[in-house]
């Protein structure tokens, strides 16, 4: 598709994107009485205006109900989890019995390493990717320390070569065959939260099976952002964040898959709790912990209803729109993105480099920004002139036009923003 660089261009643009209605549905924060251009779903989603009423739901039952609410309500909070199964299956490729809402992101993946980080004296390596999320390699280190093993002993990062920006797929399958039956775990981010880059997750999942190894995907900045089919790469386990993508709210609850082939392995430990235990006897207070079948077997203690409610709001909207339509409006503007940030570059002479991977397969609606020349002081004239965007040390912003929200328009505008940021 040849783009051109005018607001006619872009308007002409959101006449044909069906997604565009959408943007309606959601709050804006202003600067200067006018909606910002907001790069910053992949941080934390705009609120939708339909959040509110379901959360006002659970309110009003919990006022006119009280304990009553759990088995009464219109929505009962006993099951309240139970209606994420289905649309949440459909965003990550999943069966229904294979995913669960329940605590938080690092949470999760603490608790299902407790399942599925099992070293033994030979087979105790991890493999990760360098420079992983904080909380990813913190939970890493706390892990291994937990099973008596060094850091320097048990993880094995993957790097990116000298002078490249994204890590070489190949790389990843040399390091896994390289690790060999040490490998006991691999657990990558699969988008990159600092690159944007995607990996592919079919490949490396198959690789680490075919090494002898347990499978596991850190999904924060992939779910609702890519196409995931997890049951079909025979992943083992996932995780992820909906305050992202899925604009659930600050903090707000995690989403967990377990893949159907570990549901019935009585030999599985895991941390249990009375939410995991079968649902029919569940108030028979009985002292035999009895896994619910399926993911929903991982979790402990009763779900935070009040957190849920934005979750569903915010699936609910996935489920009406569907992920193919969201992944075609994604290629589409994040390629316009790409466009007016070369465009600009040239008008202006400078030389920004979109470290995030080229190739659409390769990423998804994030791209991240060196600004070479550029200090903080663009970062900070964007966000004063209605631009919210996330500066990452050294000097690169990230911008992420998510297609529930973002306009064609508000790439145009953008992009005469920067320029002036640059010029002035
Ligand atoms: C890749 C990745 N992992 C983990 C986290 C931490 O998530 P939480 O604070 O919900 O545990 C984040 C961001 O918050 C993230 O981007
Ligand atoms: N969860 C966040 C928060 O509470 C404050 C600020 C940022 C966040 C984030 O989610 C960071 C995000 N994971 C990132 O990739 O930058």
């Amino acid at each position: 598709m040849t783009f051109e660089n005018t607001r006619e261009f872009a308007k002409q643009l959101d006449s044909q994107d069906k997604l565009n209605k959408y943007r309606d549905e959601f709050i804006f924060p202003k600067v200067n009485d006018k909606k910002v251009i907001y790069f910053t779903g992949n941080s934390l989603g705009l609120q939708p205006k339909r959040t509110k009423a379901y959360v006002d739901e659970v309110m009003n039952d919990w006022a006119n109900l009280a304990v009553e609410g759990h088995f009464y309500a219109e929505k009962p909070w006993w099951d309240y989890h139970e209606r994420f199964a289905e649309p949440l299956s459909k965003i990550v490729g999943a069966l229904p019995s294979e995913v669960t809402v329940m605590n938080t992101l690092t949470v999760n993946l603490h608790l299902l390493m407790v399942s599925f980080y099992r070293p033994t004296k030979k087979r105790f390596k991890i493999i990760c990717e360098e420079k992983a999320f904080p909380s990813d390699q913190y939970m890493f280190q706390s892990q291994v320390h937990f099973h008596g093993h060094k850091t320097e002993d048990a993880i094995v990062e993957i790097k990116r070569r000298d002078g490249e920006h994204n890590i070489r797929l190949e790389d990843v399958l040399a390091k896994i065959k390289e690790v060999g039956d040490e490998l006991a775990l691999v657990l990558i981010g699969g988008v990159n939260y600092y690159t944007g880059q995607v990996f592919d997750m079919k490949t490396i999942t198959s690789a680490g099976h075919d090494a002898g190894a347990i499978v596991g995907w850190d999904l924060a900045h992939a779910a609702g952002n890519i196409k995931l089919e997890l049951h079909d790469w025979d992943v083992d386990f996932a995780a992820w964040c909906s305050y992202k993508y899925m604009n659930s709210g600050p903090g707000n609850a995690s989403g967990c898959f377990v893949h159907e082939k570990h549901h019935n392995n009585p030999d599985l430990p895991r941390f249990a709790g009375w939410w995991g235990h079968n649902k029919e006897r569940r108030f028979k207070m009985e002292p035999t912990f009895d896994p619910v079948h399926g993911a929903d077997g991982w979790q402990i203690s009763n779900l935070p209803v009040l957190s849920l409610a934005p979750y569903l709001a915010s699936i609910e909207m996935f489920d009406e729109i569907g992920m193919d339509a969201i992944i075609g409006k994604r290629d589409k503007i994040t390629s316009y993105l790409e466009f007016i940030l070369q465009e600009i570059d040239k008008e202006v002479n400078s030389s920004f480099e979109i470290i995030t991977p080229t190739n659409p397969a390769e990423r998804g609606c994030q791209l991240s920004v060196l600004l070479h020349g550029e200090g903080r002081s663009l970062f900070d004239y964007l966000m004063k002139s209605g631009v919210i965007t996330d500066w990452r040390e050294p000097n690169v912003i990230r911008l992420a036009p998510v297609p529930l929200y973002c306009s064609f328009e508000d790439m145009y505008d953008f992009g005469q923003i920067l320029k002036e940021g640059i010029l002035k």
